[in-house]
Protein backbone atom coordinates (compact mmCIF):
# COMPACT_ATOMS: atom_id res chain seq x y z
CA UNK A 1 0.00 0.00 0.00
CA UNK A 2 1.35 2.91 -1.15
CA UNK A 3 1.00 6.47 0.65
CA UNK A 4 1.48 9.64 -1.13
CA UNK A 5 1.25 13.44 -1.50
CA UNK A 6 -0.72 14.20 -4.73
CA UNK A 7 -0.83 17.97 -6.50
CA UNK A 8 -3.07 17.85 -8.89
CA UNK A 9 -2.23 20.29 -11.74
CA UNK A 10 -5.27 20.86 -14.19
CA UNK A 11 -3.68 22.15 -16.89
CA UNK A 12 -6.42 24.43 -18.41
CA UNK A 13 -6.37 26.41 -14.81
CA UNK A 14 -2.94 26.31 -13.96
CA UNK A 15 -3.64 25.68 -10.64
CA UNK A 16 -4.18 22.99 -7.85
CA UNK A 17 -7.38 21.65 -7.49
CA UNK A 18 -6.56 19.03 -5.55
CA UNK A 19 -3.69 18.77 -2.70
CA UNK A 20 -3.98 16.18 -0.24
CA UNK A 21 -1.39 14.17 1.88
CA UNK A 22 -1.77 10.78 3.29
CA UNK A 23 1.13 10.04 5.64
CA UNK A 24 4.26 10.14 3.62
CA UNK A 25 7.40 8.13 4.01
CA UNK A 26 10.53 9.33 3.95
CA UNK A 27 14.21 8.72 3.68
CA UNK A 28 17.36 10.63 5.32
CA UNK A 29 20.24 10.48 4.53
CA UNK A 30 23.39 10.15 7.21
CA UNK A 31 26.44 10.98 5.34
CA UNK A 32 27.13 7.72 3.59
CA UNK A 33 24.35 5.54 5.86
CA UNK A 34 20.85 5.86 5.07
CA UNK A 35 18.09 5.13 6.95
CA UNK A 36 14.67 4.22 6.38
CA UNK A 37 11.93 6.12 8.20
CA UNK A 38 8.41 5.57 8.35
CA UNK A 39 6.45 4.29 5.17
CA UNK A 40 8.38 3.26 2.47
CA UNK A 41 6.70 5.02 -0.35
CA UNK A 42 6.55 8.88 -0.97
CA UNK A 43 5.04 9.99 -3.89
CA UNK A 44 4.77 13.71 -5.27
CA UNK A 45 1.89 13.46 -7.71
CA UNK A 46 1.77 16.02 -11.02
CA UNK A 47 -1.16 15.21 -12.96
CA UNK A 48 -1.64 16.74 -16.32
CA UNK A 49 -4.24 15.67 -18.32
CA UNK A 50 -3.25 15.83 -22.21
CA UNK A 51 -4.44 14.06 -24.88
CA UNK A 52 -0.32 12.46 -24.83
CA UNK A 53 -2.10 10.46 -21.80
CA UNK A 54 -5.02 9.63 -23.19
CA UNK A 55 -3.07 7.82 -26.47
CA UNK A 56 -1.52 6.47 -23.58
CA UNK A 57 -4.41 4.65 -22.18
CA UNK A 58 -4.82 2.82 -25.53
CA UNK A 59 -1.16 2.06 -26.51
CA UNK A 60 -0.21 0.23 -23.10
CA UNK A 61 1.62 -2.19 -25.31
CA UNK A 62 4.09 -1.84 -28.29
CA UNK A 63 5.86 -4.16 -29.54
CA UNK A 64 8.27 -4.22 -32.45
CA UNK A 65 9.67 -6.42 -34.61
CA UNK A 66 12.48 -4.39 -35.63
CA UNK A 67 15.66 -6.09 -34.11
CA UNK A 68 15.91 -6.78 -30.89
CA UNK A 69 13.98 -9.29 -28.68
CA UNK A 70 17.00 -9.87 -26.05
CA UNK A 71 16.11 -12.96 -25.71
CA UNK A 72 18.79 -15.00 -23.40
CA UNK A 73 18.63 -11.36 -21.01
CA UNK A 74 14.92 -11.35 -20.40
CA UNK A 75 13.17 -13.09 -17.39
CA UNK A 76 9.68 -13.80 -17.58
CA UNK A 77 7.51 -14.17 -14.65
CA UNK A 78 3.61 -15.27 -13.88
CA UNK A 79 1.51 -11.82 -13.41
CA UNK A 80 -2.28 -12.15 -12.74
CA UNK A 81 -4.14 -14.69 -14.80
CA UNK A 82 -2.96 -14.33 -17.88
CA UNK A 83 -0.17 -11.56 -18.17
CA UNK A 84 3.06 -12.60 -18.59
CA UNK A 85 5.74 -10.03 -17.71
CA UNK A 86 9.39 -9.75 -18.78
CA UNK A 87 11.77 -7.59 -18.90
CA UNK A 88 14.44 -6.98 -21.57
CA UNK A 89 17.86 -5.48 -20.85
CA UNK A 90 21.46 -6.16 -22.28
CA UNK A 91 23.42 -8.88 -21.07
CA UNK A 92 26.62 -6.36 -20.56
CA UNK A 93 24.11 -3.85 -18.67
CA UNK A 94 22.90 -6.59 -16.31
CA UNK A 95 26.37 -7.93 -15.84
CA UNK A 96 27.82 -4.36 -15.34
CA UNK A 97 25.15 -3.79 -12.63
CA UNK A 98 25.54 -7.13 -10.92
CA UNK A 99 29.40 -6.75 -10.80
CA UNK A 100 30.00 -3.12 -10.14
CA UNK A 101 26.81 -1.95 -8.75
CA UNK A 102 25.02 1.45 -9.06
CA UNK A 103 27.04 3.56 -9.34
CA UNK A 104 30.03 2.56 -11.09
CA UNK A 105 27.85 1.54 -14.30
CA UNK A 106 29.46 3.53 -17.31
CA UNK A 107 27.17 7.10 -18.64
CA UNK A 108 29.14 7.77 -21.43
CA UNK A 109 27.63 5.84 -24.34
CA UNK A 110 29.98 4.03 -27.40
CA UNK A 111 30.05 3.97 -30.98
CA UNK A 112 32.34 1.46 -33.22
CA UNK A 113 32.45 2.16 -37.02
CA UNK A 114 32.56 -1.39 -38.55
CA UNK A 115 34.06 -1.86 -41.35
CA UNK A 116 37.03 -5.00 -42.92
CA UNK A 117 38.67 -5.21 -39.35
CA UNK A 118 35.13 -5.70 -37.70
CA UNK A 119 32.84 -7.57 -39.52
CA UNK A 120 32.91 -11.19 -38.62
CA UNK A 121 30.04 -12.30 -36.12
CA UNK A 122 32.67 -12.97 -33.22
CA UNK A 123 33.99 -9.85 -33.83
CA UNK A 124 30.70 -8.08 -33.48
CA UNK A 125 30.48 -9.77 -30.53
CA UNK A 126 33.65 -9.38 -29.04
CA UNK A 127 32.89 -5.61 -29.47
CA UNK A 128 29.02 -5.89 -27.80
CA UNK A 129 30.80 -7.69 -25.25
CA UNK A 130 33.50 -4.66 -24.41
CA UNK A 131 30.72 -2.05 -24.41
CA UNK A 132 29.72 -1.31 -27.97
CA UNK A 133 26.72 0.21 -27.74
CA UNK A 134 26.12 1.26 -31.36
CA UNK A 135 27.51 -0.04 -34.66
CA UNK A 136 28.21 2.32 -37.21
CA UNK A 137 28.40 1.62 -40.96
CA UNK A 138 29.94 4.59 -43.11
CA UNK A 139 28.01 4.30 -46.63
CA UNK A 140 31.29 5.79 -47.83
CA UNK A 141 32.77 2.60 -48.33
CA UNK A 142 31.68 -1.07 -49.03
CA UNK A 143 28.95 -2.35 -50.89
CA UNK A 144 24.99 -2.40 -49.82
CA UNK A 145 25.25 -6.11 -49.86
CA UNK A 146 28.05 -5.90 -47.34
CA UNK A 147 26.08 -3.06 -44.96
CA UNK A 148 23.08 -5.50 -45.33
CA UNK A 149 25.25 -8.53 -43.85
CA UNK A 150 26.54 -6.18 -40.90
CA UNK A 151 23.03 -5.25 -39.70
CA UNK A 152 21.90 -9.22 -40.54
CA UNK A 153 24.99 -10.19 -37.85
CA UNK A 154 24.45 -7.34 -35.33
CA UNK A 155 20.34 -8.02 -35.46
CA UNK A 156 21.26 -11.80 -34.83
CA UNK A 157 23.61 -10.97 -32.00
CA UNK A 158 20.79 -9.35 -30.53
CA UNK A 159 18.29 -11.71 -30.70
CA UNK A 160 20.97 -14.63 -30.02
CA UNK A 161 23.12 -12.69 -26.96
CA UNK A 162 20.68 -10.76 -25.81
CA UNK A 163 22.42 -7.99 -26.52
CA UNK A 164 20.92 -4.27 -27.82
CA UNK A 165 23.25 -2.73 -30.13
CA UNK A 166 21.54 -0.17 -32.08
CA UNK A 167 22.68 0.48 -35.84
CA UNK A 168 23.62 4.04 -37.47
CA UNK A 169 24.07 4.28 -41.29
CA UNK A 170 26.13 7.40 -41.99
CA UNK A 171 25.20 8.69 -45.44
CA UNK A 172 28.31 9.61 -47.92
CA UNK A 173 26.95 13.21 -48.80
CA UNK A 174 28.16 14.90 -51.69
CA UNK A 175 31.63 16.48 -50.73
CA UNK A 176 34.43 16.00 -52.94
CA UNK A 177 36.26 13.27 -52.44
CA UNK A 178 38.61 10.23 -54.55
CA UNK A 179 37.61 7.53 -55.65
CA UNK A 180 38.47 4.00 -54.44
CA UNK A 181 41.69 3.78 -56.22
CA UNK A 182 41.20 1.09 -58.19
CA UNK A 183 40.66 -1.64 -55.48
CA UNK A 184 43.98 -0.85 -53.88
CA UNK A 185 44.35 -0.49 -49.92
CA UNK A 186 46.04 2.66 -50.44
CA UNK A 187 49.06 4.81 -52.39
CA UNK A 188 51.85 6.30 -51.81
CA UNK A 189 53.00 9.98 -52.85
CA UNK A 190 56.25 10.90 -52.69
CA UNK A 191 57.86 14.27 -52.54
CA UNK A 192 58.07 15.86 -55.87
CA UNK A 193 55.79 13.47 -57.79
CA UNK A 194 53.25 14.50 -60.71
CA UNK A 195 50.01 12.95 -59.89
CA UNK A 196 46.86 13.16 -62.15
CA UNK A 197 43.48 14.51 -60.54
CA UNK A 198 40.66 13.29 -62.87
CA UNK A 199 37.11 13.45 -63.15
CA UNK A 200 37.81 10.68 -66.16
CA UNK A 201 35.70 7.23 -65.47
CA UNK A 202 38.09 4.61 -65.45
CA UNK A 203 37.83 0.63 -65.38
CA UNK A 204 40.10 -0.78 -63.06
CA UNK A 205 43.37 -1.03 -62.56
CA UNK A 206 44.26 3.17 -62.70
CA UNK A 207 46.91 4.46 -64.95
CA UNK A 208 49.72 4.70 -62.15
CA UNK A 209 49.44 8.18 -60.18
CA UNK A 210 46.21 8.69 -61.01
CA UNK A 211 43.31 9.85 -58.66
CA UNK A 212 39.98 9.84 -59.71
CA UNK A 213 37.88 12.44 -58.16
CA UNK A 214 33.91 11.99 -57.46
CA UNK A 215 32.70 15.59 -58.50
CA UNK A 216 32.39 16.81 -62.13
CA UNK A 217 33.06 20.65 -61.54
CA UNK A 218 36.66 19.74 -60.07
CA UNK A 219 38.54 20.66 -63.43
CA UNK A 220 36.76 23.64 -63.86
CA UNK A 221 36.83 25.10 -60.28
CA UNK A 222 40.92 24.59 -59.09
CA UNK A 223 42.68 26.98 -60.31
CA UNK A 224 47.13 26.47 -61.28
CA UNK A 225 48.38 27.42 -57.95
CA UNK A 226 46.17 26.55 -55.38
CA UNK A 227 46.41 24.05 -52.72
CA UNK A 228 44.83 20.63 -52.68
CA UNK A 229 44.41 19.18 -49.46
CA UNK A 230 44.26 14.99 -48.77
CA UNK A 231 41.87 14.45 -45.70
CA UNK A 232 42.91 17.95 -44.25
CA UNK A 233 46.44 17.73 -44.98
CA UNK A 234 47.38 14.23 -44.36
CA UNK A 235 48.58 14.95 -48.23
CA UNK A 236 49.56 17.92 -49.71
CA UNK A 237 49.53 18.84 -53.72
CA UNK A 238 49.69 21.58 -55.97
CA UNK A 239 47.86 22.39 -58.86
CA UNK A 240 50.19 22.94 -61.46
CA UNK A 241 48.57 22.55 -65.02
CA UNK A 242 45.09 22.08 -66.07
CA UNK A 243 44.14 20.12 -69.31
CA UNK A 244 40.48 19.21 -69.96
CA UNK A 245 39.37 16.80 -67.41
CA UNK A 246 42.63 16.28 -65.90
CA UNK A 247 44.66 18.06 -62.94
CA UNK A 248 48.20 17.72 -62.82
CA UNK A 249 49.54 18.12 -59.47
CA UNK A 250 52.82 18.29 -57.46
CA UNK A 251 53.08 16.81 -54.08
CA UNK A 252 54.62 19.05 -51.36
CA UNK A 253 53.71 16.65 -48.67
CA UNK A 254 54.01 13.27 -49.04
CA UNK A 255 52.19 10.73 -47.83
CA UNK A 256 49.65 7.63 -47.58
CA UNK A 257 46.54 7.97 -49.92
CA UNK A 258 43.65 6.38 -48.38
CA UNK A 259 40.73 4.90 -50.96
CA UNK A 260 37.89 7.79 -50.71
CA UNK A 261 40.15 10.06 -48.33
CA UNK A 262 38.11 13.66 -48.42
CA UNK A 263 39.90 16.62 -50.70
CA UNK A 264 39.82 20.21 -50.29
CA UNK A 265 41.50 22.80 -51.94
CA UNK A 266 42.54 26.37 -50.54
CA UNK A 267 43.55 29.39 -52.53
CA UNK A 268 45.37 32.17 -51.09
CA UNK A 269 45.67 30.38 -47.58
CA UNK A 270 41.18 30.32 -47.70
CA UNK A 271 38.94 26.95 -48.55
CA UNK A 272 37.05 27.14 -51.63
CA UNK A 273 33.65 26.20 -51.37
CA UNK A 274 31.70 28.49 -53.70
CA UNK A 275 30.76 25.66 -56.03
CA UNK A 276 30.80 22.75 -53.50
CA UNK A 277 28.65 24.77 -51.41
CA UNK A 278 26.32 24.77 -54.51
CA UNK A 279 26.20 20.33 -53.74
CA UNK A 280 22.96 18.83 -52.44
CA UNK A 281 23.93 17.52 -48.91
CA UNK A 282 21.67 14.47 -49.57
CA UNK A 283 23.00 12.84 -53.19
CA UNK A 284 20.94 10.96 -55.19
CA UNK A 285 23.03 8.22 -53.79
CA UNK A 286 22.29 8.75 -50.56
CA UNK A 287 18.51 8.65 -51.52
CA UNK A 288 19.31 5.02 -52.61
CA UNK A 289 20.86 4.24 -49.32
CA UNK A 290 18.52 6.18 -47.25
CA UNK A 291 15.61 4.50 -48.40
CA UNK A 292 17.96 1.10 -47.93
CA UNK A 293 18.30 2.16 -44.46
CA UNK A 294 15.10 3.05 -44.19
CA UNK A 295 13.72 -1.09 -45.40
CA UNK A 296 16.18 -2.25 -42.99
CA UNK A 297 15.15 -0.42 -39.60
CA UNK A 298 18.05 1.33 -38.87
CA UNK A 299 17.89 3.27 -35.77
CA UNK A 300 19.94 6.08 -36.80
CA UNK A 301 20.81 8.05 -39.63
CA UNK A 302 23.82 10.43 -39.38
CA UNK A 303 23.85 13.07 -41.86
CA UNK A 304 27.50 14.11 -43.83
CA UNK A 305 27.89 17.40 -44.65
CA UNK A 306 24.95 19.17 -43.18
CA UNK A 307 24.21 22.36 -44.58
CA UNK A 308 20.85 24.48 -43.12
CA UNK A 309 18.33 22.81 -40.35
CA UNK A 310 15.80 22.78 -43.59
CA UNK A 311 17.50 19.05 -45.43
CA UNK A 312 17.10 17.72 -41.79
CA UNK A 313 13.09 18.67 -41.55
CA UNK A 314 13.01 17.33 -45.47
CA UNK A 315 14.71 13.73 -43.95
CA UNK A 316 12.55 13.80 -41.49
CA UNK A 317 9.24 14.02 -42.93
CA UNK A 318 10.41 11.56 -45.82
CA UNK A 319 11.62 9.07 -42.70
CA UNK A 320 8.00 9.61 -41.13
CA UNK A 321 5.83 9.01 -44.25
CA UNK A 322 7.86 5.83 -44.83
CA UNK A 323 9.46 4.52 -42.05
CA UNK A 324 7.83 1.40 -40.20
CA UNK A 325 7.63 2.68 -36.72
CA UNK A 326 8.31 6.54 -38.29
CA UNK A 327 11.08 6.47 -35.81
CA UNK A 328 14.58 6.64 -37.20
CA UNK A 329 16.20 9.47 -35.20
CA UNK A 330 18.30 11.57 -37.39
CA UNK A 331 21.62 12.88 -37.11
CA UNK A 332 23.15 16.24 -37.66
CA UNK A 333 27.04 16.06 -38.71
CA UNK A 334 28.80 19.20 -37.71
CA UNK A 335 31.88 19.03 -40.32
CA UNK A 336 31.57 22.55 -42.10
CA UNK A 337 31.81 26.21 -42.22
CA UNK A 338 27.78 26.40 -42.89
CA UNK A 339 26.96 23.94 -39.83
CA UNK A 340 28.94 25.82 -37.35
CA UNK A 341 27.12 29.21 -38.90
CA UNK A 342 23.92 27.73 -38.47
CA UNK A 343 24.58 25.58 -35.87
CA UNK A 344 21.23 26.01 -33.14
CA UNK A 345 18.76 25.47 -35.73
CA UNK A 346 20.41 22.49 -37.24
CA UNK A 347 20.65 21.26 -33.75
CA UNK A 348 16.82 22.13 -32.77
CA UNK A 349 15.99 20.38 -36.09
CA UNK A 350 17.58 16.93 -35.68
CA UNK A 351 17.30 14.35 -33.09
CA UNK A 352 21.05 14.41 -32.19
CA UNK A 353 24.66 15.60 -33.55
CA UNK A 354 27.55 14.29 -34.44
CA UNK A 355 30.66 16.22 -33.89
CA UNK A 356 32.44 14.91 -37.17
CA UNK A 357 35.89 16.54 -36.35
CA UNK A 358 37.75 14.60 -39.07
CA UNK A 359 36.09 17.40 -41.83
CA UNK A 360 35.36 19.95 -39.46
CA UNK A 361 38.97 20.00 -38.84
CA UNK A 362 39.56 20.35 -42.55
CA UNK A 363 37.40 22.81 -43.05
CA UNK A 364 38.47 25.33 -40.15
CA UNK A 365 41.92 25.80 -38.06
CA UNK A 366 42.92 22.86 -36.03
CA UNK A 367 43.31 25.14 -33.29
CA UNK A 368 39.50 25.79 -33.25
CA UNK A 369 38.25 22.26 -33.81
CA UNK A 370 38.44 22.25 -29.72
CA UNK A 371 36.34 25.42 -28.39
CA UNK A 372 33.69 24.52 -31.55
CA UNK A 373 33.53 20.89 -30.27
CA UNK A 374 32.99 22.01 -26.69
CA UNK A 375 30.37 24.58 -27.72
CA UNK A 376 28.56 21.99 -30.05
CA UNK A 377 28.72 19.64 -26.77
CA UNK A 378 27.09 22.63 -24.77
CA UNK A 379 24.62 23.50 -26.92
CA UNK A 380 23.27 19.83 -27.42
CA UNK A 381 22.99 19.55 -24.00
CA UNK A 382 21.07 22.51 -23.48
CA UNK A 383 18.64 21.74 -26.39
CA UNK A 384 17.99 18.13 -25.03
CA UNK A 385 20.02 16.14 -28.34
CA UNK A 386 22.49 13.65 -28.04
CA UNK A 387 25.79 14.77 -29.15
CA UNK A 388 28.56 12.60 -30.26
CA UNK A 389 32.09 13.29 -29.88
CA UNK A 390 33.84 11.55 -33.00
CA UNK A 391 37.00 10.84 -34.87
CA UNK A 392 40.38 10.45 -34.46
CA UNK A 393 39.83 9.59 -30.40
CA UNK A 394 42.49 7.06 -30.83
CA UNK A 395 43.84 7.40 -34.15
CA UNK A 396 47.13 5.66 -33.18
CA UNK A 397 44.99 2.49 -32.21
CA UNK A 398 45.09 1.80 -35.51
CA UNK A 399 48.75 0.48 -35.55
CA UNK A 400 49.53 0.26 -31.92
CA UNK A 401 48.04 -1.51 -29.09
CA UNK A 402 48.34 1.36 -26.57
CA UNK A 403 46.94 4.94 -27.19
CA UNK A 404 49.11 8.18 -27.10
CA UNK A 405 48.67 10.44 -23.37
CA UNK A 406 47.37 12.65 -25.41
CA UNK A 407 44.79 10.84 -27.70
CA UNK A 408 43.85 9.61 -23.54
CA UNK A 409 43.69 13.24 -22.62
CA UNK A 410 41.27 14.37 -25.56
CA UNK A 411 38.78 10.66 -24.37
CA UNK A 412 39.19 12.10 -21.02
CA UNK A 413 38.24 15.78 -21.94
CA UNK A 414 35.24 14.73 -24.08
CA UNK A 415 33.93 12.79 -21.08
CA UNK A 416 34.96 15.35 -18.56
CA UNK A 417 32.20 17.24 -20.97
CA UNK A 418 29.83 15.10 -20.60
CA UNK A 419 29.32 14.31 -24.02
CA UNK A 420 26.80 11.94 -24.69
CA UNK A 421 28.80 9.00 -26.92
CA UNK A 422 31.99 8.79 -28.01
CA UNK A 423 32.66 7.21 -31.87
CA UNK A 424 35.65 5.04 -32.83
CA UNK A 425 36.06 5.45 -37.09
CA UNK A 426 39.49 3.76 -38.40
CA UNK A 427 40.20 2.38 -35.18
CA UNK A 428 37.56 0.35 -34.70
CA UNK A 429 36.96 -0.17 -39.22
CA UNK A 430 40.48 -1.29 -40.09
CA UNK A 431 43.14 -0.99 -37.29
CA UNK A 432 44.78 -3.78 -36.21
CA UNK A 433 43.61 -3.26 -31.74
CA UNK A 434 39.57 -2.66 -32.13
CA UNK A 435 38.43 -4.25 -29.13
CA UNK A 436 41.59 -2.81 -27.47
CA UNK A 437 40.71 0.53 -28.62
CA UNK A 438 36.72 0.28 -27.13
CA UNK A 439 38.25 -1.08 -23.95
CA UNK A 440 40.51 2.45 -23.61
CA UNK A 441 37.32 4.38 -24.03
CA UNK A 442 35.59 2.52 -21.95
CA UNK A 443 38.25 2.74 -19.17
CA UNK A 444 38.75 6.15 -19.43
CA UNK A 445 35.21 7.04 -19.53
CA UNK A 446 34.73 5.12 -16.29
CA UNK A 447 37.35 6.98 -14.20
CA UNK A 448 36.41 10.46 -15.32
CA UNK A 449 33.23 9.86 -14.38
CA UNK A 450 33.91 8.39 -11.54
CA UNK A 451 36.43 11.21 -10.28
CA UNK A 452 33.91 13.68 -11.78
CA UNK A 453 31.38 12.40 -8.94
CA UNK A 454 33.69 11.50 -6.45
CA UNK A 455 34.49 15.95 -6.40
CA UNK A 456 30.96 15.98 -6.31
CA UNK A 457 31.15 18.20 -8.95
CA UNK A 458 27.99 19.18 -10.27
CA UNK A 459 28.40 21.37 -12.83
CA UNK A 460 26.96 24.91 -12.70
CA UNK A 461 25.73 24.71 -16.47
CA UNK A 462 23.06 27.15 -17.22
CA UNK A 463 20.10 24.59 -18.29
CA UNK A 464 17.43 26.81 -20.14
CA UNK A 465 13.63 26.01 -20.23
CA UNK A 466 13.40 24.15 -23.70
CA UNK A 467 9.58 22.73 -23.11
CA UNK A 468 7.28 23.64 -25.60
CA UNK A 469 3.71 23.32 -24.24
CA UNK A 470 2.37 23.38 -20.41
CA UNK A 471 2.70 19.67 -20.15
CA UNK A 472 5.94 19.44 -21.49
CA UNK A 473 6.99 22.25 -18.58
CA UNK A 474 6.08 19.83 -15.91
CA UNK A 475 7.65 16.51 -17.49
CA UNK A 476 11.05 18.92 -18.03
CA UNK A 477 10.65 20.89 -14.22
CA UNK A 478 9.79 16.93 -12.47
CA UNK A 479 12.95 16.01 -14.47
CA UNK A 480 15.16 18.63 -13.17
CA UNK A 481 14.13 18.14 -9.93
CA UNK A 482 14.44 14.64 -9.41
CA UNK A 483 17.19 14.78 -10.80
CA UNK A 484 18.12 17.61 -7.94
CA UNK A 485 16.78 15.22 -5.40
CA UNK A 486 18.58 12.21 -6.53
CA UNK A 487 21.80 13.84 -5.79
CA UNK A 488 20.84 15.34 -2.88
CA UNK A 489 19.26 12.09 -1.38
CA UNK A 490 22.41 10.31 -2.77
CA UNK A 491 19.49 7.54 -4.26
CA UNK A 492 20.87 4.32 -6.03
CA UNK A 493 19.17 5.13 -9.27
CA UNK A 494 16.17 6.84 -11.22
CA UNK A 495 13.85 4.90 -12.85
CA UNK A 496 11.69 6.46 -15.73
CA UNK A 497 8.89 4.68 -17.36
CA UNK A 498 8.72 6.54 -20.50
CA UNK A 499 6.82 5.87 -23.95
CA UNK A 500 8.86 7.34 -26.30
CA UNK A 501 11.94 8.15 -24.77
CA UNK A 502 11.40 11.84 -23.71
CA UNK A 503 11.12 12.07 -20.34
CA UNK A 504 14.31 9.59 -20.12
CA UNK A 505 16.35 12.31 -22.19
CA UNK A 506 15.05 15.20 -19.85
CA UNK A 507 16.73 13.48 -17.58
CA UNK A 508 20.02 12.30 -18.80
CA UNK A 509 20.19 16.23 -19.57
CA UNK A 510 20.69 16.46 -16.11
CA UNK A 511 23.76 13.75 -15.74
CA UNK A 512 23.03 13.14 -12.43
CA UNK A 513 24.80 11.16 -10.18
CA UNK A 514 22.79 8.13 -10.26
CA UNK A 515 22.25 5.67 -13.46
CA UNK A 516 19.01 6.22 -15.31
CA UNK A 517 16.90 2.55 -15.70
CA UNK A 518 14.27 3.77 -18.13
CA UNK A 519 11.36 1.67 -18.75
CA UNK A 520 10.02 1.94 -22.71
CA UNK A 521 7.72 -0.72 -24.02
CA UNK A 522 9.17 -0.44 -27.77
CA UNK A 523 12.39 -2.25 -28.62
CA UNK A 524 12.88 0.33 -31.25
CA UNK A 525 12.86 3.46 -28.58
CA UNK A 526 15.06 0.92 -26.03
CA UNK A 527 17.49 0.63 -29.03
CA UNK A 528 17.48 4.09 -29.81
CA UNK A 529 18.29 5.41 -26.11
CA UNK A 530 21.11 3.52 -26.19
CA UNK A 531 22.79 6.61 -27.54
CA UNK A 532 22.22 8.90 -24.92
CA UNK A 533 24.21 9.43 -21.28
CA UNK A 534 23.56 7.43 -18.74
CA UNK A 535 20.26 5.97 -19.75
CA UNK A 536 20.03 2.17 -19.23
CA UNK A 537 16.86 1.14 -21.58
CA UNK A 538 15.06 -1.90 -20.26
CA UNK A 539 12.28 -2.93 -22.29
CA UNK A 540 9.21 -3.63 -20.08
CA UNK A 541 5.50 -3.90 -20.77
CA UNK A 542 3.44 -1.86 -18.26
CA UNK A 543 0.23 -0.31 -17.57
CA UNK A 544 -0.50 2.94 -16.28
CA UNK A 545 -1.16 1.84 -12.88
CA UNK A 546 2.32 3.02 -11.38
CA UNK A 547 2.02 1.21 -8.41
CA UNK A 548 1.91 -2.00 -9.91
CA UNK A 549 4.25 -1.00 -12.63
CA UNK A 550 6.57 -0.29 -9.32
CA UNK A 551 6.11 -3.81 -8.20
CA UNK A 552 6.58 -5.55 -10.89
CA UNK A 553 9.55 -3.88 -11.99
CA UNK A 554 11.22 -4.59 -8.67
CA UNK A 555 10.34 -8.20 -8.53
CA UNK A 556 11.74 -8.86 -12.21
CA UNK A 557 14.73 -7.07 -11.27
CA UNK A 558 15.15 -8.25 -7.85
CA UNK A 559 14.83 -11.88 -9.73
CA UNK A 560 17.87 -10.93 -12.17
CA UNK A 561 19.70 -9.94 -9.06
CA UNK A 562 19.99 -6.27 -10.41
CA UNK A 563 18.16 -4.54 -7.44
CA UNK A 564 18.14 -5.75 -4.11
CA UNK A 565 15.59 -4.85 -0.77
CA UNK A 566 16.75 -1.58 0.70
CA UNK A 567 18.03 0.50 -2.64
CA UNK A 568 16.65 3.83 -2.55
CA UNK A 569 15.20 4.91 -5.83
CA UNK A 570 13.36 7.78 -7.42
CA UNK A 571 10.90 6.70 -9.99
CA UNK A 572 9.53 9.26 -12.38
CA UNK A 573 7.10 8.58 -15.04
CA UNK A 574 5.42 10.26 -18.17
CA UNK A 575 1.95 8.98 -17.39
CA UNK A 576 1.10 10.17 -14.24
CA UNK A 577 3.78 13.02 -13.98
CA UNK A 578 5.12 12.19 -10.99
CA UNK A 579 7.77 11.97 -8.55
CA UNK A 580 8.21 8.89 -6.06
CA UNK A 581 11.00 8.36 -3.77
CA UNK A 582 10.94 5.27 -1.95
CA UNK A 583 12.98 2.10 -0.93
CA UNK A 584 12.49 -1.19 -3.31
CA UNK A 585 11.06 -3.43 -0.62
N1 LIG B 1 32.72 -0.65 -44.97
C1 LIG B 1 34.02 -0.45 -45.08
N2 LIG B 1 34.75 -1.13 -45.96
C2 LIG B 1 36.07 -0.91 -46.09
N3 LIG B 1 36.76 -0.02 -45.35
C3 LIG B 1 36.09 0.71 -44.46
C4 LIG B 1 34.69 0.54 -44.27
N4 LIG B 1 34.28 1.40 -43.34
C5 LIG B 1 35.39 2.07 -42.95
N5 LIG B 1 36.48 1.65 -43.61
C6 LIG B 1 37.86 2.10 -43.45
O1 LIG B 1 38.00 2.74 -42.18
C7 LIG B 1 38.44 4.08 -42.34
C8 LIG B 1 37.84 4.96 -41.28
O2 LIG B 1 36.43 4.92 -41.33
P1 LIG B 1 35.58 6.24 -41.37
O3 LIG B 1 36.15 7.25 -40.45
O4 LIG B 1 34.19 5.85 -41.17
O5 LIG B 1 35.73 6.72 -42.88
P2 LIG B 1 36.49 7.96 -43.51
O6 LIG B 1 37.90 7.88 -43.07
O7 LIG B 1 36.32 7.73 -44.97
O8 LIG B 1 35.79 9.18 -43.03
C9 LIG B 1 38.08 4.44 -43.77
O9 LIG B 1 38.92 5.43 -44.29
C10 LIG B 1 38.23 3.13 -44.49
O10 LIG B 1 39.59 2.93 -44.83
C1 LIG C 1 32.88 11.34 -38.61
C2 LIG C 1 33.26 11.99 -39.69
O1 LIG C 1 32.71 11.71 -40.92
P1 LIG C 1 33.26 10.60 -41.91
O2 LIG C 1 34.02 9.60 -41.13
O3 LIG C 1 32.06 10.04 -42.59
O4 LIG C 1 34.10 11.40 -42.84
C3 LIG C 1 34.28 13.06 -39.63
O5 LIG C 1 34.51 13.70 -40.65
O6 LIG C 1 34.85 13.28 -38.54
K1 LIG D 1 30.16 9.31 -44.14
MG1 LIG E 1 33.24 13.43 -42.33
Amino acid sequence: MSHAINFFVSSSSRSPSNFTISRPSVFVSTGSLRLPVNKSLRTLVVKASTSDLDEWQTSKVLVTDNGSGGVLSSVTQEYGSNNVASIEVDTVTESELKENGFRSTRRTKLICTIGPATCGFEQLEALAVEGMNVARINMCHGTREWHQMVIERVRRLNEEKGFAVAIMMDTEGSEIHMGDLGGASSAKAEDGEIWNFTVRAFDPPLPERTITVNYDGFAEDVKVGDDLLVDGGMVRFEVIEKIGPDVKCLCTDPGLLLPRANLTFWRDGKLVRERNAMLPTISSKDWLDIDFGIAEGVDFIAVSFVKSAEVIKHLKSYIKARARDGDIAVIAKIESIDSLRNLEEIIQASDGAMVARGDLGAQIPLEQVPSEQQKIVQLCRQLNRPVIVASQLLESMIEYPIPTRAEVADVSEAVRQRGDALMLSGESAMGQFPEKALTVLRNVSLRIERRWREQKRHEVIELPSIASSFSDSISEEICNSAAKMANNLEVDALFVYTKNGHMASLLSRCRPDCPIFAFTTATSVRRRLNLQWGLMPFRLNYSDDMESNLNKTFSLLKARGMIKSGDLIIAVSDMLQSIQVMNVP
